[in-house]
């Protein structure tokens, strides 16, 4: 708890620095928002049940969608751009032969409302702000950047139905999970011809915006995008940590545009982050178009990082104050003390019928700063004794005295 506590105040940091409001969204949503023909893992796997009242409801696995919803029930109250980030707890419900978690906090940044390429710029930002943060560099990470309007250029080149892009983009997200031949196989059960095939894979392997914008030409929007959000990484001083990777297509339908996902260059985990722009999901839930772009940060594979790096911290218990009546009879008055330092912000471990042999041991266990001692003789004289416990030092002091002490 204390290393999850620690992840999640780093992630508010972030979000606090560059000025994101955090919001939340129901755990428990109809499964009707996460129902999509596209053949996503995320979605074959819903926690999903029928509750009490015969609804058909779900775990969320994911955050966006709830947003999106949110977003559009605002309607024109929603004074937009919004940037909202939420922590949230999302579910999958997988065989427990694979031994692998159901559930899982995702930090979720996004921006509503922002048509232009900045927007992604500022995620990107935020997700290399939070890694150096942990103290990791852009030689333990690299973020892969590339859009699916290169996807969706290749697939105009190749006349293939705009029907088939979402069923395409999940199945080419696999590259480099699943053998080629299988994508293949997969693409042309679509329908997609065996050049096209070929074709969409040799786009997808490009590296290079010049090599793309030599394949695509550089009139187009793929090319203008993603040129923009290399120079804006040059402004914001990112530049180290992305590169352009044809082949990152992501695996939610929704996706519209630029995508991004950050990775462990030694190339032994699995992704770290993803997002991307998503203009076409708010308004299924009705309205106008609202533009919109976002990433999920699961907090998994980020401690595995960690761990791999060594940078995991060293997180303690810490209590400032140990109260500690030497006698039973003055278990109201160490109560009084303990209520006083805690009325003065301090943290106190209130110990009773203990040994005092033990309460050395449980201040040490407990890392506390001071162990106050409630004594007879020294209660008579209005006093107690107070530990220092790095110094070593003691004093008997009254209780009108022991903000000096603290
Ligand atoms: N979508 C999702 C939910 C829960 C876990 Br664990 N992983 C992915």
């Amino acid at each position: 708890m204390r290393l999850r506590q620690w992840l999640f105040q780093n992630f508010r940091e972030v979000s606090r620095l560059l000025s994101f409001e955090e919001v939340d969204f129901p755990v428990l949503e109809s499964e009707a928002l996460f129902i999509r023909k596209a053949g996503e893992e995320i979605t074959q796997q819903l926690y999903n049940f029928e509750d009490k009242g015969g609804r058909r409801v779900v775990l969320r696995p994911e955050i966006t969608p709830s947003l999106a919803r949110l977003v559009m029930k605002q309607g024109k109250s929603a004074s937009f751009p919004l940037k909202w980030f939420t922590i949230g707890q999302c579910w999958r419900y997988e065989r427990m032969t694979r031994g692998r978690r159901r559930e899982h906090y995702q930090w979720n940044m996004d921006i509503i409302g922002i048509s232009k390429v900045r927007a992604e710029a500022e995620l990107i930002y935020a997700i290399v702000l939070l890694f150096e943060r942990l103290g990791i560099t852009a030689q333990d990470v690299g973020i892969r950047v590339s859009s699916r309007k290169v996807l969706q250029a290749a697939l105009d080149k190749f006349s293939i139905p705009k029907a088939l892009f979402t069923k395409v983009c999940v199945i080419v997200d696999k590259l480099g999970k699943i053998p080629v031949d299988e994508i293949e196989k997969e693409l042309t059960s679509l329908g997609v011809s065996i050049e096209a095939v070929k074709g969409i894979v040799d786009v997808l392997s490009l590296t290079s915006l010049a090599d793309l914008e030599g394949a695509l030409g550089s009139d187009g929007e793929a090319v203008a995008d993603l040129k923009k959000l290399f120079s804006l990484a040059e402004n914001y001083g990112y530049s180290q940590w992305i590169q352009f990777d044809a082949s990152v297509v992501r695996g939610l339908a929704y996706y519209t545009g630029i995508v991004f996902e950050a990775f462990d260059r030694e190339g032994k985990l699995r992704a770290i982050c993803g997002g991307g722009r998503y203009d076409r999901l708010l308004s299924m839930f009705g309205g106008d178009e609202v533009p919109a772009c976002g990433f999920g940060f699961g907090d998994a594979v980020i401690i595995e990082l960690l761990k791999e790096k060594g940078l995991l911290p060293d997180l303690l218990q810490k209590v400032d104050c140990i109260v500690f009546p030497l006698d039973a009879a003055l278990e109201g008055p160490a109560s009084t003390i303990a209520s006083s330092l805690r009325r003065r912000g301090q943290s106190v471990d209130l110990v009773e019928d203990r040994r005092l042999k033990w309460v050395f041991k449980h201040c040490e266990r407990v890392n506390a700063s001071r162990l106050i001692l409630v004594g007879s003789s020294e209660w008579e004289r209005g006093m107690v004794r107070v530990k220092n416990l790095s110094t070593r030092e003691e004093n008997d002091v009254k209780l009108d005295e022991l903000d000096q002490f603290l």
